[in-house]
C-alpha cells in the first residue's frame, strides 16, 4: 500500500512538474515567435516553425517526464544490488559504459536527423495543401507526390537507423552480458565452502537479470538524452531576434501636445531608407514626403517598386535603416509597437480571415451597424448580401469567401475600428470596377476626417486623391502625367479627376 501511494505521488509530481515547464516553454516559444520580425519568417520554413509547436513539444509533454523517471529508478536498481560482485561489476560497468556512450552519441545524431527531416516534410505538406489547385491545374501531382515521399523517406531513414542501432546495442550488452553469469557460476564453483546455497542462488539470479537491466539503463539513459534534443531544439528559438516592442518615450513622459497624438492624422517620411535584411540591398532609397491630416493620397509604381514596403513601413514591420517616419510630429521609432498598430488599419492586398463567425469586433451591435446601418447605404449594399448574418462561418483563411470578399469585410472592419489613418494596399484590387467607384464613394463619405494611404494599380482607383505618390524602383518620381498618358484612358482619367475635383 505505503509502495502505490508512494508511486502515485512520485508520478503526479513527476508529471505535474514537467507539464508546468512544458507550459511554460511553450507560452514562451509562442512569444517569442510571435514577437519575431518578418525576416524571421521569410527566411525560416514553415515547417520548421510547426515541428517546434508539434513533434518537439509532444516529446517534453509525453515522453520526457517518463524517461526522467525511467533513468531514476533504473540506475537506483544498479547500485543497490550488486554487492557480491563489486569487482565483476565495476569492469563491466566500464564496458558498458563504453557501449553505452557509442550507442547514445550515435542515437543522438538519428534522433537530431530525425527531428530536422521532419521540417522539410512539414513544409512540403503544407505548401501542398495550400497550393493544391495549382499543383493539379498544372498536372504537376506525380512530381510533388515524389518529392513528398523522397522527403517522407529521407525523415524516416534516421528512425530506422535508430533502431538498427537498438538492436546493435542488444546484441553487444546480450553478448558480452552472457559473460556475466557465466563469472558469477565460476565463483560460486571456486567459492562453494564459503557460500551457502541462498546466497548462490540470489547471486545468479541477479548475474542473469543484470545484463537486460544495464541495457535498460543505457538505453533509457540515451532516451532521455534523445528528448532532451527538443529542448535543445527549442532553447534555439528561444534567441530568435525579436521586434522592438519597447516604448522608448513612454506616454506620460511625453509633452502634453504630443500625448493625443493621432488626432490630426499628419505624416511625414524624412529620407526614409529600408531594406528587408542587413545583407540586402536597400528598396526604399530617401524617400520624402509629407501628407497633411485628413488628406488621400494615392500611392502608385510599377510591380515590386517598393509600394508594399513602404506601408510595412509605417507598421514597423520593417524598421527605417536610415531617416525618419512621423506621424502627427512623433518620430514612430520611439512609439510603442502596440500602441502604434493598434492605431492603424490596414486593409491588405491579401486578407487573411480567421475561422470562426464574422471576424468584425467583439461587438455584435456594432457588427450589424457596419453591415446594416441606414447611414451607410452604400456599405449595406454592399455587404448584405453577402453576408445575410453576422454568424455567417468564415473557414480557416477565409476561404469560403472571394478575394473581393475578404477585401470588403476588411473595409468594413476598418469602418468601425475608424482609425485616423487607413492604409489601403490595393484593397480593391480584386473587386470589379463597379464595386470599386462605389467603394471609393464610401471612403470619400465614411473616412472624411481620416488620412488615407491608397496603393493603387489602376490609376481610376487614386486618380481623384489630393496628392500622388509615384514609386519607380524605391525613389519618389514625377511620372504621373506619363503614366496616365500611356494607360490610353488618359481623357476618361481626365475627365474623373476634374468631375471629382
Ligand atoms: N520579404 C522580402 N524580402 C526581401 N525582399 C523583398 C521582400 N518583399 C519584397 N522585397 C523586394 O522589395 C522590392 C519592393 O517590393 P514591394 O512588395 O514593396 O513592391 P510593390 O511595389 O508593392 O509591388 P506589387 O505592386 O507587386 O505589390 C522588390 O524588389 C522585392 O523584390
Amino acid at each position: 500500500m505505503l509502495s502505490v501511494f508512494f508511486g502515485v505521488i512520485q508520478f503526479s509530481w513527476l508529471y505535474y512538474g514537467s507539464l508546468q515547464a512544458s507550459k511554460k516553454l511553450y507560452y514562451q516559444l509562442l512569444i517569442r515567435v510571435i514577437k519575431a520580425p518578418l525576416r524571421f519568417f521569410d527566411t525560416t520554413p514553415i515547417g520548421r516553425i510547426l515541428n517546434k509547436f508539434s513533434k518537439d513539444f509532444e516529446v517534453i509533454d509525453i515522453d520526457l517526464g517518463l524517461f526522467l523517471h525511467n533513468v531514476i529508478a533504473n540506475d537506483g536498481w544498479c547500485c543497490n544490488s550488486n554487492k557480491q560482485f563489486v569487482i565483476a561489476t565495476i569492469i563491466f560497468v566500464i564496458i558498458y559504459m563504453i557501449i553505452g556512450t557509442l550507442y547514445s552519441k550515435a542515437s543522438r545524431e538519428l534522433k537530431r536527423l530525425d527531428s530536422t527531416t521532419k521540417s522539410p516534410l512539414y513544409s512540403q505538406y503544407t505548401e501542398t495543401l495550400n497550393g493544391i489547385t495549382t499543383i493539379r491545374a498544372f498536372n504537376v501531382t506525380e512530381q510533388f507526390m515524389s518529392e513528398m515521399l523522397t522527403r517522407l523517406d529521407n525523415n524516416i531513414r534516421p528512425f530506422y537507423f535508430l533502431w538498427m542501432a537498438n538492436r546493435w546495442l542488444q546484441i553487444w550488452t546480450n553478448g558480452i552480458g552472457a559473460f556475466f553469469p557465466f563469472i558469477a557460476g565460476v565463483m560460486i564453483l571456486w567459492k562453494l565452502q564459503e557460500i551457502n546455497a541462498s546466497l548462490a542462488g540470489l547471486s545468479l539470479s541477479f548475474s542473469m537479470t543484470f545484463t537486460s537491466q544495464i541495457m535498460w539503463s543505457i538505453r533509457k539513459f540515451t532516451q532521455l538524452e534523445m528528448s532532451l534534443n527538443s529542448i535543445e531544439r527549442i532553447v534555439e528559438f528561444l534567441n530568435i531576434q525579436q521586434e522592438n516592442y519597447h516604448e522608448v518615450v513612454k506616454v506620460k513622459e511625453r509633452k502634453s501636445s504630443e500625448k493625443n497624438w493621432l488626432m490630426n492624422g499628419n505624416i511625414k517620411f524624412e529620407n526614409l531608407k529600408v531594406k528587408y535584411a542587413e545583407d540586402l540591398e536597400h528598396v526604399l532609397h530617401n524617400i520624402s514626403f509629407e501628407i497633411n491630416g485628413k488628406e488621400k493620397i494615392g500611392i502608385v509604381g510599377r510591380t515590386g517598386s517598393g509600394k508594399s514596403t513602404m506601408s510595412l513601413s509605417l507598421f514597423r514591420f520593417l524598421e527605417a535603416s536610415e531617416g525618419k517616419i512621423f506621424i502627427d510630429n512623433i518620430d514612430i521609432s520611439k512609439l510603442n509597437l502596440e500602441e502604434l498598430r493598434s492605431n492603424l488599419t490596414i486593409i491588405p492586398q491579401d486578407p487573411i480571415l480567421f475561422s470562426g463567425s464574422l471576424p468584425l469586433s467583439s461587438s455584435k451591435s456594432l457588427n450589424n451597424h457596419a453591415l446594416t446601418a441606414e447611414d451607410s447605404n452604400v456599405t449595406s449594399e454592399l455587404l448584405i448580401n453577402i453576408f445575410s448574418n453576422l454568424d455567417t462561418p468564415i473557414s480557416e483563411g477565409g476561404n469560403n469567401l472571394s478575394q473581393g470578399q475578404r477585401q470588403l469585410l476588411c473595409l468594413a472592419r476598418a469602418l468601425l475600428k475608424k482609425t485616423k489613418i487607413i492604409i489601403m494596399d490595393e484593397a480593391t484590387a480584386k473587386i470589379d470596377f463597379d464595386m470599386d467607384e462605389k467603394i471609393q464613394k464610401m471612403i470619400r463619405n465614411e473616412f472624411n476626417d481620416c488620412t488615407i494611404v491608397c496603393i493603387a494599380h489602376r490609376l481610376q482607383t487614386i486618380i481623384d486623391y489630393d496628392k500622388i505618390l509615384v514609386l519607380d524602383q524605391g525613389c519618389s518620381v514625377s511620372k504621373f502625367y506619363q503614366m496616365c498618358k500611356q494607360s490610353g484612358d488618359f481623357e476618361k482619367l481626365k475627365s474623373l479627376a476634374l468631375k471629382q475635383s
